[in-house]
């Protein structure tokens, strides 16, 4: 287990000689954060006053917990404060406004003096000499004999960084830039604890000082944040519950209206009893972005193909405001069981769970009008939470999981009707960050389905997606898609595309049909059902005139309802292709490991 995975009593402060990134350096100011934050509790409950629009007026206030006053007092109330609304609005965003300015003023103190402070440092530096033989690591020990190992190699990141950033002045030309920035690899591999192969996979997405910046993040948690269930509450009103029992929170961005971050809280956060009544989930900020991606409309027809345990699913259907209906689906069994309770509890009426392998959806129902694959991955964007990801992830992961997921990009696809009137859209997302699993996925699927484009995402924020990397070059359009980092965006590391599909057959692009069907042919069964499917024309499109009711009976699956106790159990009939889960999912996949080969050389 890596050595820095959490910072222990003693260990070496954290790497701060870098300007932290604006976003990063507000979110993590601890005492003084909270102090801030207690003081304006009320301002945050006034500047929530908009959000009473949020609540689906289908679902009966009566569910609400402690706060379910009558609903159509509430309403009264939103317009009494709706009038009078710019107006507190503004006095409050005024005070906030000459905080904020007095807060930016200070940063930039800081931050002038952190940089002066670097200048500084690197101008004394004397210059700084790679260590060569085990003699200077000796005598460096013997100079610090209070320091850790740990200490040591943390002082000569910092070293190191200070050279590469001013190497004409402090860098051996005869040694190389090539020789610091593999020595710094292989200390921050040990000095944050991971397999050399992932330290450099990562290194690789960064400038050296971002680098660092990056594994830093990953050594801190990320904020709690909850999304209001809209099904069943308001955020204003979830706020003021929450409030009133000792939480300290505000909204987590101008880009969401249903977020909230939770600071600290004298009750457990995941036990209140406005939990307990669904009026909200505990989700991770950056989960929020796939479904606003998606953005499902009422009536809709969705397929969430890898759903469990179910933070998307569930937002998709307060979007939908349980109209339409979801296909929640996931292949492993196990974790299906926390999505049926998650939909249980936030009061989701509108959803059909079920247990596939998604590579298999196209063969079992299709005309769906949008599709979200929150593909299964690595999870490189979400180390603070499982640092075992550190050492544990090995390169055949990294080969086997981009092969899992193009096999699923290509059944999503294929599931979505591009006739579909509100609709024919596809997001793809991942928790992790790494190419082969985000930009080489989404091109390999440009290639195979020339009936698919990008578009854009409509997410306000978010670093662009890699055009070229490590000299392979990808499809201009994916630009298009997202990427999020811990380190600049304070959430955790995510990967966010969008498609649209606006056809049905794919026979434009012949040259890339030609090679898929030989592809197919060695993969075996489920592609051979697609290709059946393809020679007459068209992808599996179930005909989306017939009734749902139908095509569920015809699947064995009924929706989830109330009145159905036994619906869990029903749902997970014996007739599931994917029951082992899908660490032996990727097992099999390993035959396939030379065709795999050969797909990431697609690239455009
Ligand atoms: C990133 S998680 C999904 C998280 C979920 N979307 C949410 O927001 O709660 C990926 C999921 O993919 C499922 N999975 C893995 N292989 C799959 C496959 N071949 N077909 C469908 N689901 C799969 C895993 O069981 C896991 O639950």
């Amino acid at each position: 287990m890596g050595r820095r995975a959490k910072r222990k009593q003693g260990e070496p402060e954290p790497l701060t000689f870098l300007p932290k990134s604006k976003s990063y350096k507000e979110d993590h100011t601890g005492k003084k954060r909270k102090l801030e934050r207690e003081i304006d509790n009320k301002k945050v409950l006034e500047l929530l006053n908009d959000d009473s629009t949020e609540f689906s007026e289908n679902e009966s206030a009566n569910e609400s917990a402690n706060e379910s006053e009558n609903e159509s007092e509430n309403e009264n109330e939103n317009e009494i404060v709706s009038e009078s609304e710019s107006e507190s609005e503004t006095d409050s965003e005024l005070d906030i406004e000459k905080k904020a300015h007095i807060l930016d003023k200070e940063k930039k103190k800081e931050e002038e003096l952190a940089n002066a402070e670097l200048q500084n440092n690197i101008e004394q530096m004397e210059k700084f000499v790679l260590p060569n033989t085990q003699d200077d690591e000796n005598e460096n020990e013997n100079e610090n004999e209070d320091n850790s190992d740990i200490q040591i190699i943390g002082r000569r990141i910092q070293d190191i960084v200070g050279v590469l950033n001013n190497f004409n002045k402090l860098g051996d030309k005869e040694r190389g830039r090539s020789a610091y920035v593999e020595q710094l690899m292989k200390d921050m591999a040990v000095y944050y604890g991971y397999s050399d192969y992932l330290l450099e996979k990562l290194f690789h997405l960064f400038s050296v000082s971002e680098a660092v910046e990056f594994f830093e993040a990953n050594e801190i948690s990320r904020p709690v944040t909850i999304r209001t269930n809209t099904l069943r509450a308001r955020r204003r009103d979830l706020a003021q519950a929450l409030v009133n029992r000792g939480v300290n929170l505000e909204p987590i961005g101008k880009w969401t209206k249903v977020g909230l971050t939770v600071f600290d809280s004298s009750v457990p956060i995941g036990a209140t009893p406005e939990y307990l009544a669904g009026h909200y989930i505990l989700q991770t900020a950056s989960s929020f972005l796939p479904v606003m991606a998606l953005a499902p409309q009422e009536n809709e027809k969705i397929l969430d193909m890898a759903s469990a345990p179910g933070g998307k699913t569930t937002y998709i259907a307060a979007l939908m405001k349980n109209t339409g209906i979801i296909f929640a689906n996931d292949s492993n069994k196990e974790r299906t069981k926390g999505l049926v309770s998650n939909i249980y509890r936030l009061g989701v009426k509108n959803t059909i769970v079920c247990n596939y392998d998604g590579r298999q959806f196209p063969t079992v129902i299709g005309g769906f009008d949008r599709v979200l694959l929150d593909a299964p991955c690595s999870g490189t964007g979400v180390i603070s939470k499982d640092p075992s990801i550190k050492i544990n992830k090995l390169e055949k992961d990294f080969k086997l999981m981009p092969h899992l997921q193009k096999q699923l990009i290509l059944s999503a696809i294929d599931s979505v009707d591009a006739k579909s009137s509100t609709g024919g859209y596809i997001v793809y997302s991942t928790c992790s960050v790494t190419v082969e699993e985000n930009e080489e996925v989404v091109n390999y699927a440009l290639l195979k389905r020339p009936n698919v484009k990008l578009v854009e995402t409509d997410l306000d924020f978010g670093q662009d997606g890699f055009t070229k990397y490590r000299g392979k070059v990808f499809h201009p359009s994916l630009k298009l898609t997202k990427r999020y980092y811990p380190h600049v965006h304070n959430m955790d590391g995510f990967f966010v595309s969008k498609f649209k599909k606006f056809s049905n057959t794919f026979a434009e692009n012949k040259e890339n049909k030609d090679t898929e069907k030989v592809e197919k042919v060695k993969k075996g069964k489920i592609d051979e059902n697609n290709k059946k499917n393809e020679s007459s024309g068209k992808t599996n499109i179930t005909k989306k005139s017939r009734p749902i009711e139908d095509e569920l009976e015809s699947l064995g699956l009924d929706g989830i309802s109330e009145d159905n106790e036994n619906e869990s159990e029903n749902l997970e009939s014996d007739d599931d292709p994917s029951e082992e889960g899908s660490e032996n999912e990727l097992e099999n996949l390993e035959s396939d490991e030379e065709a795999n080969e050969e797909n990431c050389n697609l690239l455009f």
